[in-house]
């Protein structure tokens, strides 16, 4: 049993990294901009919602967020433990989670930092972009993303690391040399 967090700027590589915990530990990884974006293509009301602010780069509303996650760790999938990938954003959603993890008696396990300088993140989501075409990939509104970042969520990575739940892990460098970093964090954490 995991409960884990992956938290880190845009572009550093949470969901590439989320993908190969969640088989290697077999536990659900729940990415909430995936989940955003499964609605907006399929056009439903939170989808709706959600596009106004994604496509400017700007943060879904705290109240939409934690409604959406909440919904999402109630399902059965959930109880052999979970990772989420991009929640909580903000120290407001810190303290949702914290409810909803009491409610249940639960606790978070480790909390995983990736780390990497804004001028790489710019230019691996602007290569992203050419691929992906994601509709928040472009300069000007991966710079706001980023800003974000540094203005709302190292105060959530504060909040982690002052509970000694927080491991930092180097972003930089191969795929696979960050994945044997990642585990090699989670495992020690653990064992800690
Ligand atoms: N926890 C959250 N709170 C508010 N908005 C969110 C949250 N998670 C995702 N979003 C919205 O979805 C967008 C894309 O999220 P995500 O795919 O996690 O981006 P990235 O991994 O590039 O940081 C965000 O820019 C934001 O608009
Ligand atoms: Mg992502």
């Amino acid at each position: 049993m995991t409960r884990m967090l992956i938290i880190g700027p845009p572009g550093s590589g949470k969901g590439t990294q989320a993908e190969r915990i969640s088989e290697r530990l077999g536990v659900v990884a729940i990415s909430t901009g995936d989940i955003f974006r499964a609605n907006v293509k399929g056009e439903t009301p939170l989808g709706i919602e959600a596009k106004k602010y994604m496509d400017n780069g700007d943060f879904v509303p705290d109240s939409v967020t934690n409604k959406m996650v909440r919904d999402r760790l109630s399902e059965s999938d959930v109880e052999s433990g979970f990772l989420l990938d991009g929640y909580p954003r903000t120290t407001a959603q810190v303290d949702y989670l914290d409810e909803i993890l009491a409610k249940n008696e639960e606790k978070l396990d480790v909390v995983l930092q990736l780390t990497a300088d804004d001028e790489e993140l710019v230019h691996r989501l602007l290569g992203r972009a050419k691929e992906t075409g994601r509709s928040d990939d472009n300069e000007a509104v991966i710079r706001h993303r980023l800003d974000l970042y540094h203005e709302q969520t190292e105060a959530v990575v504060a909040k982690y690391a002052e509970r000694g739940i927080l491991t930092q892990v180097d972003g930089i460098g191969p795929i696979d040399e960050v994945t044997d970093r990642v585990m090699q964090a989670i495992k020690a954490a653990q064992a800690a």
